[in-house]
């Protein structure tokens, strides 16, 4: 019998039962730190393009590159072809930390490891549900007249299918999706965002697309875990749509990372990490994919805050600039931080997506756009009427690439952009010198002896072509900022 430690106090008894399980069927290969390693199969990132939302269902659905319509009868033919394939395990969960604004699921799935996979990142049932849905997982599954992947969502019947993908993150973000839908008809915001709980009580947003920070900046010494991916901004304050973390776990250490590495214990999920030959995890091994995670309960990352956060005094987006023309930090107006967030300018990076190997430029509206399928106006109101309403301060923060961008410069330092977080919890970057940014306007933070940032951005920099046409670009992003555009 295996023993369990450190199990985190939520969804304890499905995460021994479905962990054990899981061990039992050899789906996955027990580490020594009782971390289960498991493979998701070929697909091993995102499906990017492949989200479909019955048609006709809901009013003020935006159907894009991300989002496709779908007739109902088809997503049903779709459901009855999976219904051969053994479900291996049930359960139901609640999606939304708040008594009231929440969902419940229950989860079917073909392999323990994806029922585990739930049990940390969705919520033991506790409160009154707005619905009640129900989302199955069928990696074996081939659609006879589907797409390879299929990930549909059917909201007449509250039903979420998931085919040809083994890919884990594809359960937890269909669920945020369906959020991301549900919740606005309430005026409650929901955000592509980490979360955490400062020492003067109040809550800092962290937005930002996959791979700029989100869940490593959340998981920090001196500040409070409220979530690494997924929030909701309601009229009683912030809080977390999962009960759980899915860390990137590429070249993770001990030392680079200590709250995330000693998560990793049992039962945490490792997908896709290679295993050396005494089953120990090698987190340098990209063979299979960079983009190798990890999942676990909230819990595991010490001294977690569960409960409804007050409102966000501070939010950053976090932004990935490859053109290195962003500074480290910069104060946003109220105008200024619509813009950044209707636009989303960033990288992808990582391979978060199917496809996406190389890091390339991209703005992605409200820095999440494949989870947002309702009309831009709906989140972007929301925004600015709740920011406006409880005086958050916005900061735009680089965590990409610095003076000379990917071509020449270097990465901002992890330390640095920790560092400027920890000032905007401790409310010490207000009173410190600004300076204008020459070509887009931003008031930006300037290195000073109590506050030293390496690199800022360097008059010789400034004054390069390349910074100017990196200006330029993203300027032009900013002023068509209410249509979506790839700029790759
Ligand atoms: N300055 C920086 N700020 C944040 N992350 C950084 C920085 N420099 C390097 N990184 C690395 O970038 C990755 C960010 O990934 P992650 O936190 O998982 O992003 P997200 O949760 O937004 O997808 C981590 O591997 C982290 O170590
Ligand atoms: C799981 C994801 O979240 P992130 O990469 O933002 O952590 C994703 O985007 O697929
Ligand atoms: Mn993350």
């Amino acid at each position: 019998m295996i023993t369990l430690k450190g199990v985190g106090r939520k969804n304890t008894d499905m995460n021994n039962s479905a962990y054990v399980k899981s061990l039992r069927d050899r789906e996955g290969l027990p580490t020594p730190s009782g971390a289960l390693a498991v493979r998701s199969g070929k697909h091993m990132a995102r499906f990017a393009a492949g989200k479909f939302i019955v048609e006709n269902e809901v009013d003020g659905i935006a159907y894009n590159q991300y989002h496709h319509p779908l007739p109902l009868c088809m997503f049903q033919q779709f459901w009855l072809e999976t219904n051969p394939f053994p479900i291996k395990s049930k359960n139901t969960y609640q999606v939304g930390n708040h008594p009231t604004n929440n969902i419940f699921v229950s989860v079917e799935t073909q392999t323990h490891w994806h029922q585990l996979f739930a049990s940390h990142l969705f919520l033991e049932p506790s409160g009154t549900p707005l619905e009640r849905w129900t989302l199955r997982c069928i990696p074996d599954a081939k659609l006879s007249q589907g797409p390879e992947v299929f990930i549909g969502i059917c909201f007449s019947e509250k039903k979420v299918l998931i085919t040809g993908t083994g890919y884990a993150g594809e359960i937890k973000k269909a669920m945020f999706t369906i959020m991301n839908v549900l919740l606005p008809q309430s005026d409650i915001l929901t955000l592509h965002s980490s979360a955490v709980l400062t020492p003067s009580n109040t809550s800092m947003l962290l937005l930002g697309l996959s791979g700029t920070g989100k869940t490593t900046l959340s998981a920090c010494q001196s500040l409070r875990i409220i979530g690494d991916d997924e929030h909701a901004w309601s009229h009683d304050g912030i809080f977390n749509l999962e009960g759980g973390c899915y860390a990137k776990t590429i070249n993770i250490t001990p030392e680079s990372e200590p709250n995330i590495y000693h998560a990793l214990r049992q039962p945490a999920i490792l997908e896709n990490t290679i295993l050396n030959s005494q089953n120990l995890p090698d987190f340098t091994d990209d063979r299979l994919t960079e983009n190798t995670r990890a999942a676990y309960p909230l819990d595991h990352i010490p001294n977690a805050y569960h409960q409804v956060a007050p409102h966000p005094a501070d939010i950053v987006f976090l932004c990935y600039d490859l053109y290195g023309v962003i500074p480290a930090v910069s104060r946003l107006d109220a105008l200024e931080a619509l813009a950044y967030y209707e636009t989303g300018y960033t990288a992808k990076v990582g391979a978060t997506e199917a496809g996406s190997k190389n890091i390339s430029p991209v703005s992605s509206p409200f820095f999440g756009l494949p989870f947002f399928p309702l009309n831009k106006a709906t989140y972007s109101d929301l925004f600015a009427k709740k920011i406006q309403q409880h005086q958050s301060r916005v900061w735009l923060i680089n965590t990409g690439w610095s003076d000379g961008g990917i071509n020449a410069g270097r990465r901002h330092a992890l330390s640095q952009t920790r560092r400027i977080i920890q000032g905007i919890a401790e409310q010490k970057l207000h009173n410190l010198a600004y300076k204008r940014h020459p070509e887009l306007q931003l008031q930006y933070l300037c290195s000073q002896p109590s506050f030293p940032l390496n690199p800022e951005l360097s008059p010789a920099w400034t004054r390069t072509a390349s910074f100017k046409q990196g200006c330029m670009i993203l300027n032009k992003l900013l002023r068509s900022c209410k249509q979506t555009v790839d700029i790759d």
